[in-house]
């Protein structure tokens, strides 16, 4: 059955609610119907898109990530932005799979009207979660949201897929856990726009402040991503609210600087041919395992390489020689 598409575009371009809502749900379904639907949708939408501060966000579990969104984000809807606020986590067995599922872990938030809260699908490699991350992105933009907040749980590879499609990545820390980086690789620093130590509060503050100026020398060693910036450390207290504002202080600054050189419109073309490649990578990918002929050979080969009867570099030669047929 066709999908009548005109209600959800006009819907999302209202700002609706329920039809933004609905719009994500095709984006993330895996009807082939409902995703031509959803991409149909999206490039009708595309126009009204781009207009978003898109920050990412990640930090270890206990570092503070949901209870600084709650609260960054209520300072942010004060202040009159619409704040939308999605995650990318393939990995989360927590509330079936969604590190947002739970509502009450942002209990101002989520009764928020100027905030919308979407949990990551619960399911799929994170090429697909990210691939519809994305789009639920644009789709956010089209309705309005001026700020959109991406979080991640701050292990695996998820951090650097959120750095590659936001405007601002900030590490979220707490002091006082050792001193080594609490198991955030050096790769994800790399990326960092910024360092932020939460819970700087009560007897903490002196431990952060200590940690604030580790973590600035940490920088120093590391060469930065652009000559125009160089990724401050900053503290705040997301239970109390302090240093927030500060924060987005930051945000707004390296939004300026990097807009004034052209650095942020480079990046964000550079974003999307980048989105372009990964989608044709994945589609080559889903295409090429889903011939017979690799279904039927690939498990073979498997036990061979496995045995030692093979090379690895044979049997993938020998698998990659299904496309020269596939050709003729
Ligand atoms: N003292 C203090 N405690 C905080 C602060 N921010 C978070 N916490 C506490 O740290 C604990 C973990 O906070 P969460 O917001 O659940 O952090 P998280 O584990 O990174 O979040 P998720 O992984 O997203 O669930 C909770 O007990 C919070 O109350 C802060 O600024 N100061």
């Amino acid at each position: 059955m066709q999908i009548d598409i005109e209600p959800y575009i006009e819907g999302v371009q209202a700002g609706n609610r329920l039809l933004l809502a609905r719009t994500i749900t095709l984006i993330e379904s895996t009807l082939p119907a409902h995703q031509q639907a959803a991409r149909s949708i999206v490039d009708r939408l595309l126009p009204k898109t781009g207009n978003s501060v898109r920050l990412g966000i990640t930090g270890v579990p206990g570092a503070g990530k949901s209870t600084f969104i709650e609260s960054f984000g209520t300072m942010l809807t004060s202040m009159g932005h619409k704040v939308a606020v999605l995650a990318i986590d393939p990995s989360s067995t927590r509330s079936g799979g969604s590190i947002l599922g739970d509502k009450t872990r942002m209990e101002k938030l989520s009764v928020d009207p100027n905030a919308f809260i979407r949990p990551s699908p619960s399911s799929g490699n994170l090429g697909g979660v990210a691939r519809k991350t994305r789009e639920v992105m644009l789709a956010c933009e089209a309705a309005g949201f001026d700020v959109i907040i991406i979080e991640t749980v701050g292990v695996g590879q998820s951090e650097t897929t959120v750095a590659s499609m936001v405007d601002f990545f900030m590490v979220l820390m707490i002091a006082g856990a050792g001193d080594e980086l609490q198991g955030i690789k050096k790769g994800v620093l790399e990326v960092a726009d910024t360092i932020v130590i939460n819970k700087a509060d009560g007897d903490n503050v002196l431990r952060a402040e200590s940690a604030q100026k580790e973590y600035q020398a940490a920088l120093h060693l590391l060469m930065p991503q652009s000559p125009h910036w160089n990724p401050p450390v900053l503290t705040c207290s997301s239970l109390k609210s302090t240093g927030l504002d500060n924060i987005w202080q930051t945000i707004l600054d390296h939004r300026n600087k990097l807009t004034a050189c052209g650095e942020l419109a480079e990046k964000r073309r550079s974003q999307t041919l980048d989105w372009m490649s990964f989608l044709v990578n994945e589609g080559l990918r889903d295409w090429f395992y889903s011939l017979d002929q690799v279904k039927n050979t690939l498990p073979l080969l498997r036990k061979r390489v496995e045995a030692e009867q093979i090379s690895p570099t044979a049997a993938a030669a020998e698998l990659l020689s299904i496309l020269e047929q596939e050709k003729n």
